[in-house]
């Protein structure tokens, strides 16, 4: 397990690194086909996505779906025996001869030691190659808030715990000053005032997991961006005639009339449309909640079960720059993988078994370093090299061990419709299936007002794989390890 090998790429990865760069193999700079990030690509129906991945989409031909930009360097390919590549044997005992180009959790924690002391000497530990094959990291899921982030013009003298949120959406909507809608929430707040969000924009984003809806939205609590990936994409091919075996994941806010006199472009422009945008037509979204198309009423919450989602802290480090100190961007990675898979029911309306889309949301909630931010959590790392575990180096800073509220995110799943009052008839007590491995989150999430129908626990894939081999699982630099 712990040997590394030189193997070559498959036939057709091959092909595509020739491709994508002169030099071939893993040192591709370029992973974007040829086509600069920015570049796009007009589809058949006339759409323009963004240049796909063909690095990833390589990786996802010859593995499977579940090979992300994430899980690119984590997961498997058939094995070779020549190349270039180093690669760390995973063969299964039922025989099954796979590689990865990840090293078992075990192995990179162990290795570290070994490369810091190395590195010390100027010896690098032979294979070990920690950051070997990020070329493509640029692109990669989470870069997107941090780009919100970086654009943003609310700044924090411009905001206040009482500012209200139309006083936000004045500094930078650019469409509307007087929003009429958001979502209030009870007494939750714990400066007494009532916690609104509002979604400013949603809009579809393919990814390797099939396509999202981002929503940004804005609060009166803090000055952060927090995000909304919802999964639903049984909303995009929707058409009025068929009504949804589930109830469709909306924001209201989003969908309310904004101000008298709306024009469609505003509402387009902002998300707030039915289907699927094209040049060839739109439909802006209903207005009123009255519009919104029922679920079949015949399919209770009980059959469809109810949608998965995940609370998820933002993590620079581990989302980004691809940090091995904590799991953050293969949770974040996994959580979507999981949402998106399809969903097997009895269709009671002919008894017979059905699939449907994937369902359910991440809420990215922008409490980096569990609320310390980040310039704490890399001021914590210095001092977790100095042998403190991660609550001692957070309250060596004056922190707390966890310093994150949950209750713009619980607004954020009622503004959603998840597991907080839900959008109309049977899905307003159908509750979420909340991806933690965290009882702490479970029970501040109900306090906030949240049907917390099941946890399902987060398990990331390498540390499944550790699990499987008896090797250690989880490790000291994780977070999330407990
Ligand atoms: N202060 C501090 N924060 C960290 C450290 N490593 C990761 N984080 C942050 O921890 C957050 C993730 O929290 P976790 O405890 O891993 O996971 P969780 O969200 O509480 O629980 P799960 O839902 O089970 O993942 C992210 O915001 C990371 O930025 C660390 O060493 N110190």
């Amino acid at each position: 397990m712990d040997g590394d090998v030189k193997v070559a790429l498959d036939f057709s990865l091959h092909d595509v690194f020739n491709e994508t760069s002169a030099v071939g193999g893993l040192s591709v700079e370029n992973a974007n086909g040829g086509a600069t990030p920015n570049e796009e690509k007009v589809s058949n129906d006339g759409r323009k996505d963004g240049a796909i991945d063909s690095l990833l989409l390589a990786a996802a031909l010859s593995s499977g779906p579940h090979v992300t930009r994430h899980h690119y360097h984590h997961s498997f390919f058939p094995s070779s025996e020549d190349g270039e590549a180093t690669v760390w044997d995973w063969s299964d005992s039922d025989g099954h001869k796979l590689m990865s180009r990840q090293a078992p959790r075990s192995a990179r924690l162990g290795h570290r030691a070994a490369f810091d002391d190395s590195s010390r000497s100027s010896s690098i530990s032979p294979g070990f190659k920690p950051v070997d094959v990020d070329g493509n990291g640029a692109y990669s899921l989470p870069l997107v808030p941090l780009m919100i982030s970086r654009i943003s013009s609310v700044s924090s003298s411009e905001t206040s715990l009482s500012s209200d949120v139309s006083e936000l959406i004045g500094i930078d909507d650019g469409i509307t000053n007087t929003p009429t809608v958001s979502v209030s929430r009870g007494s939750a707040a714990e400066n007494g005032n009532d916690v609104q969000v509002k979604c400013m924009v949603r809009t579809r984003v393919p990814t390797p997991h099939g396509e999202v809806f981002l929503h940004l939205y804005h609060n009166n609590c803090d000055d952060k961006e927090h995000l909304a990936i919802v999964v639903d994409p049984a909303q995009l091919d929707s058409c009025e005639e068929e009504r949804p075996f589930a109830p469709f994941i909306r924001s209201k806010s989003l969908d309310a009339v904004w101000h008298d006199g709306e024009t469609p472009m505003e509402r387009i422009t902002r998300g707030a449309y039915v289907g699927r945008l094209s040049e060839a037509g739109y439909k802006t979204s209903y207005s009123t909640e009255s519009d919104v198309p029922e679920a079949r009423s015949s399919l209770s919450h009980a059959v469809v079960p109810a949608p998965l989602v995940r609370i998820h802290s933002e993590c620079f480090t581990g989302e980004t720059v691809g940090s091995l100190r904590c799991d953050c961007g293969e949770q974040l990675d996994e959580a979507l993988r999981r949402i998106a898979q399809p969903i097997s029911i009895i269709n009671p309306e002919n008894n017979t078994p059905t699939t449907i889309p994937g369902r359910g949301a991440v809420i990215y909630m922008r409490q980096e370093g569990r609320g310390i931010g980040l310039l704490s959590k890399l001021r914590a790392y210095n001092l977790q090299d100095l042998g403190h575990d991660t609550v001692q180096a957070n309250l060596l800073l004056g922190h707390g061990a966890d310093e994150r509220g949950y209750e713009v995110a619980a607004a954020i799943m009622e503004d959603l419709g998840l597991g907080v009052d839900g959008m109309k008839g049977e899905s307003a007590c159908e509750g979420v299936r909340l991806l933690t491995n965290n009882p702490d989150k479970v029970t501040k999430l109900i306090d906030a007002g949240v049907h917390v129908a099941d946890r399902v626990s987060m398990v990331p894939r390498t540390w499944q794989c550790q699990a499987e081999d008896g090797s250690q699982t989880g490790g000291y630099y994780c977070a999330g390890d407990g």
